[in-house]
């Protein structure tokens, strides 16, 4: 449904919170610049009056020439303050809705998040927020400053003589008409242009992140042709915006500087009938007429106004996403059951479905399965990245939808397949927010086997993860996640084949390490190689939308088919002997 443009804006001041009032007084500020305007006029015209009546003197030109002066000194004076009270307030205002939104998809389902894509949140982010921005600090004292002045000057006109007064009126009618058509359904296009800037980030950072690839396999030009579309089509929009609006904003220009055309034939026969001063009739052909161009910056703010507006409704469509509120403290106990597991992502393909699972507490299990069948899907589901859509998990005999989300995030440790490392610090990016210190990082670091190589590096621990962390081999990304799971030492642990990158050199020395770090948690391993299940008590297997087969390593095998043979090929796989001609033999 669509909102109304009051709605929105209160919506806006609501995030600004307490700040909101460096706003008003912004508003207060202009709104008395804005006032200022019309001194001038007014000075003028009794210069203009006591020069007509012959009574002019050095002091009425000198008192009225310092009432101009002074209000002109005190508007642009109010104006400046009102700018750095804006300013002040929008950049507070801005800080609060970017940590509200950031705040806000930490508590979301991932399921959400991923169903726009990340150029779609980027936009939000910088663009849709700086527009916010743009319309805090700069527009709205603007708006109540063109808006001011001249309705006191049109006042004061009236005053003066309230029929030409009236007349001055009327080019504004019809750059409002005029106005009215270059606006509408400008609504619809400000979305499009909106959809299509998402579009073009996400293709420049698929297009920018994907390099390697896109060099490796040649497909630079179809990916730049993917690219220089989305510019296209940007471009297009805006062409087609320009278009839309050019004709009837030169129309608006028109009409709004066109006032003298009106005034001087009706102010000039009034005159000439005797039934308006002189001093009038020069007030109202001259500068009675030049008030209004003060509204011409208000198109502008009209168009830019639009843009804020989708703004507004943009970051409120991810404010709206439904977050995970509230919940009870962490239980106490750490066993895991799956009841009844029903899950897709789309809400139509089940990837799991009726599947059944019992981890004990302090058990080390290992999920093993066919590429897709659904290892990883349980995992995330067990840290509520996604909610089931039927069944239940609980930890501990608590429904993890019942238990507080940050709370079940801070207990559940997780080392993906693929390390993300963020741009700061070694020792930052192993801390990750917490307060740790040097020691316990380290510490960490040295069970993980990763802070020799720290050290190593030419600022060791201060050493500034390059861009997207390619200064690491997979390996020592995989080492540097193992260290942040170790010194977060949460209850449960879940590797997502988390050393399949590893150095084989430092295999033994990870394998102890993930050995210790599991000691007293509750571990689900996500097994691709077989050769970590044999460290588990027990092993599922993940087939058909459900865990088949749930024990031992020997009873699965024996029960299992698809274990069965994955086994033996694995142990056949191991016993290969490769042998060069002229060699010696090599035992894989
Ligand atoms: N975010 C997602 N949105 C939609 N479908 C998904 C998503 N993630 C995974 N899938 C699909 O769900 C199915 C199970 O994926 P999952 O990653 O759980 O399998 P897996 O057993 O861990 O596979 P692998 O061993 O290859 O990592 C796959 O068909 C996959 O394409």
């Amino acid at each position: 449904m669509k909102q109304k443009i009051g709605d929105q804006l209160a919506t806006l001041l609501q995030w600004a919170g307490k700040d909101k009032y460096f706003l008003y007084l912004s508003v207060l500020l202009s709104f008395i610049s804005g006032l200022c305007t019309m001194v001038p006029y007014y000075g003028v015209y009794k210069i203009m009056e006591y020069t007509y009546s012959n009574t002019c003197t050095k002091e009425i030109l000198m008192r009225y020439g310092f009432v101009i002066g002074a209000a002109v000194v005190v508007r642009f004076f109010f104006f400046g303050m009102s700018g750095v009270s804006s300013h002040k307030g929008a950049y507070n205002a801005l800080y609060k809705v970017r940590c509200m939104v950031i705040d806000h998809m930490a508590k979301v389902p991932l399921g959400n998040l991923s169903e726009r894509n990340t150029g779609e949140i980027k936009t939000v982010l910088n663009e849709n927020i700086e527009k916010l921005e743009l319309f805090l600090a700069h527009h709205l004292p603007e708006l109540v400053y063109y808006c001011v002045g001249p309705v006191a000057v049109f006042f004061y006109l009236c005053t003066v003589n309230w029929k030409l007064a009236i007349i001055t009126l009327v080019p504004l009618i019809l750059s409002f008409v005029v106005m009215g058509v270059m606006f509408r359904g400008t609504d619809q296009m400000m979305e499009r242009a909106n959809r299509s800037i998402s579009s073009l980030n996400a293709t420049m950072i698929e297009y920018i992140s994907g390099m390697k690839v896109i060099k490796a396999y040649s497909m630079g030009s179809r990916s730049f042709k993917k690219y220089s579309d989305a510019v296209e089509d940007e471009h297009s929009v805006w062409v087609e915006i320009s278009k839309r609006m050019g004709p009837p904003y030169a129309a608006y220009v028109i009409i709004i500087e066109c006032g003298l055309l009106l005034m001087v034939p009706i102010g000039g026969y009034w005159f000439m009938k005797g039934s308006v001063g002189a001093s009038t009739f020069i007030l109202f052909a001259f500068i009675g007429s030049l008030y209004l161009t003060e509204l011409r910056p208000l198109q502008e703010l009209g168009s830019n106004f639009a843009q804020v507006l989708n703004g507004v409704r943009k970051v409120e469509e991810i404010l709206n996403i439904p977050a995970y509120e509230g919940g009870n403290d962490f239980p106490k106990k750490h066993d895991i059951v799956l009841k009844n597991v029903t899950f897709a992502y789309d809400g139509e393909t089940n990837i799991l479905q009726n599947c059944n699972l019992k981890i004990k507490d302090g058990e080390k299990i290992a999920l093993v399965g066919r590429s897709g069948a659904g290892k990883s899907t349980i995992v995330e589901l067990i840290a509520r990245f996604y909610d089931v859509q039927q069944g239940a998990i609980e930890i501990g005999g608590k429904n993890v939808k019942d238990i507080d989300y940050e709370t079940l995030l801070k207990n559940v440790s997780f080392v993906f397949q693929k390390t993300f490392l963020t741009r700061d610090s070694v020792l930052e990016n192993i801390r990750m927010g917490s307060n740790a210190t040097l020691e316990q990082v380290r510490f960490a670091a040295k069970q993980a086997q990763i802070d020799d190589f720290i050290m190593a590096l030419p600022n060791g621990y201060d050493t500034l993860v390059g861009s997207f962390g390619s200064r690491f081999s997979g390996g020592e990304k995989q080492r540097i996640a193992i260290a942040r799971a170790i010194l977060k030492n949460a209850p449960i642990l879940i590797l997502d084949e988390a050393t399949s990158a590893a150095d084989p050199e430092n295999q033994v020395e990870i394998d102890k390490a993930i050995h210790n770090l599991c000691k007293g948690k509750t571990v689900i391993i996500v097994a691709h190689r077989l050769g970590v299940v044999r460290q588990c008590d027990r092993v599922g297997v993940v087939e058909n939308h459900t865990i088949t087969c749930f024990g031992s390593h020997n009873i699965v095998k024996e029960k299992n088919e698809y274990y069965h043979k994955a086994w033996n090929n694995y142990e056949e796989a191991r016993g290969i002997s490769y042998s060069v001609e002229g060699g010696a033999a090599y035992e894989g």
